[in-house]
């Protein structure tokens, strides 16, 4: 089998990073020790420096297959920490992050979530040395010609363009698939393009910097005139995960015409990606990284709420962990002892036995007052909420004695409230209001037990 990787794009996952968006990184000075306050991150100094440890610990490879559990209370930086070591790892290394409840679908079944979430944790760096025409654009004409099936229409059949390097120019005439790739890369004289000669792809790598004195508003990068010939080798290095392996050969490989286009429609967007497809492409995989064309980069797959997971995918994540291509795999939960869902059995963090044997558990311990403040300075900040000193201490008070995701959670509600009486910040009052109008867990379970009565059973 031979592996469709030219035409493959990444569907590497977004993170939920709305709330975390403050965080960008670990906090670690030059010798990566933990600072107080740094990249966003305030406290938890000996979870940083665990997860430091750790960050270095999947740089160096030497974790491939590990597992990290955060276990702490809840709203004391979990899923910060383990967004934290995600940046601390650059974009290169995959980062893939869900929540335990996720697996729950009435489609997909959970250990095939499961299992897609894996592959998107694995990285694969593809180093080819590919036969390319580069230069800048000198002209792009199309060539057209009457279309025998439309009496009035014309097809473009082929597409001359002209290529200039430092070195010299050429002129290609090249198939009307190729017209296309270029008008999608939106290629216009002036451009650097390269196309690959094996396979038509064409990336546009900018706009040529003998074009940078045009008066131009917009945001366009300038990039010099290539060197060497406009026929050579060139390195290609493309950063891939194994899902995005999967969803290229899987997808239907029918043409361009209308009636591939039309049932295309009417199938689901998830593709069936097969267990057999899966072991060939790994086969394949190994064969390429055994060759070395292509680096393994084991990346992280995330599951917060691990609790939620039930037996049968502990059985299989347990499974997956001993795989020779396996991610580094933290989780993060907020339960102590639990129900193994699934099961009658009460065991730590809601994990069988023998998964947590296998753990390095990491702990988080709540904030104290200062660093309630601190946390909240630097989240009011970053949500562009300005917020008077004695606000500030007022609402820390609050999260010190209620919890820091509540104080966090009534700083927007607080910052409508004192825009509708035209303050331009935050004021305590403003706060008092909300923490009126809004209820902590602890006030609402209260108001429940008082009024256990008129509530239905
Ligand atoms: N040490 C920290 N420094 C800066 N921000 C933090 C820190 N810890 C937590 N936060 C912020 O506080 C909020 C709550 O933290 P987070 O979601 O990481 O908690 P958690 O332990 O995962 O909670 P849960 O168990 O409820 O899932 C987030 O907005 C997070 O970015």
């Amino acid at each position: 089998m031979s592996l469709k990787i030219q035409t493959v794009t990444s569907h590497a996952k977004d993170p939920k990073t709305s709330s975390h968006s403050h965080i960008t990184g670990l906090g670690l000075d030059d010798e990566g020790n933990v600072k107080d306050i740094a990249d966003g991150m305030v406290g938890q100094k000996e979870a940083r420096e665990a997860s430091s440890l750790m960050k270095e610990l999947i740089l160096q490879k030497q974790v491939a297959g590990r597992t990290i559990l955060f276990a702490g209370p809840p709203g004391t930086g979990k899923t910060a920490l383990a967004l934290a070591i995600s940046r601390e790892l650059g974009p290169k290394v995959p980062f893939c992050a869900m929540t335990g409840s996720e697996v729950y679908s009435a489609e997909v079944k959970k250990t095939e979530i499961l299992m897609s979430n894996i592959r998107r944790s694995l990285g694969l760096r593809i180093k080819e040395n590919k036969e390319v025409y580069e230069g800048e654009v000198t002209e792009l004409i199309p060539q057209e010609v009457e279309d025998p099936l439309n009496g009035y229409g014309k097809t473009v059949q082929s597409v001359i363009i002209g290529l200039k390097t430092v070195r010299g120019s050429k002129q290609l005439k090249l198939d009307a698939s190729i017209y296309e790739s270029l008008q999608k890369e939106k290629v216009i004289a002036g451009d650097v393009i390269y196309i690959e000669a094996n396979s038509g792809a064409v990336r546009r790598v900018g706009r040529s910097d003998a074009f940078a004195t045009e008066a131009d508003l917009e945001a366009d990068e300038y990039v010099p005139i290539p060197k060497g010939d406009v026929h050579k080798k060139k390195e290609v290095v493309q950063d891939l995960t194994l899902h995005d392996l999967d969803l290229a050969n899987a997808r239907p490989q029918g043409g361009q015409d209308v009636m591939t286009m039309i049932q295309s429609l009417g199938k689901p967007r998830k593709t069936e990606i097969t267990d057999k497809l899966r072991l060939e492409i790994d086969k394949v995989v190994e064969k390429y990284i055994d060759q070395g064309i292509a680096e393994f980069v084991p990346g992280v797959l995330f599951i917060d709420e691990v609790h939620m997971l039930d037996l049968e995918c502990f059985t299989f994540m347990n499974k997956q962990m001993e795989k020779s291509l396996s991610p580094i795999i933290i989780l993060a939960t907020n339960r102590g002892k639990t129900k193994v869902r699934g099961t009658d059995i009460i065991s730590d963090f809601g994990m069988p036995r023998d998964l947590i044997d296998r753990l390095t558990i990491i702990t988080t311990i709540p904030y104290n007052p200062q660093e309630v403040s601190e946390i909240l300075k630097i989240r009011a900040h970053a949500e562009g909420i300005p917020i008077a000193a004695d606000a500030l201490v007022r609402l820390a008070q609050i999260g010190a004695e209620t919890s820091l995701r509540y104080a966090l959670q009534l700083l927007t509600p607080a910052w409508i409230q004192a825009e509708m009486n035209a303050y331009d910040e935050v004021t305590q009052e403003a706060i008092d209001d909300v923490h009126d109008l809004f209820l902590d867990v602890q006030r609402s379970s209260r108001i429940l037990k008082d009024n256990e009565e008129v509530y239905l059973a």
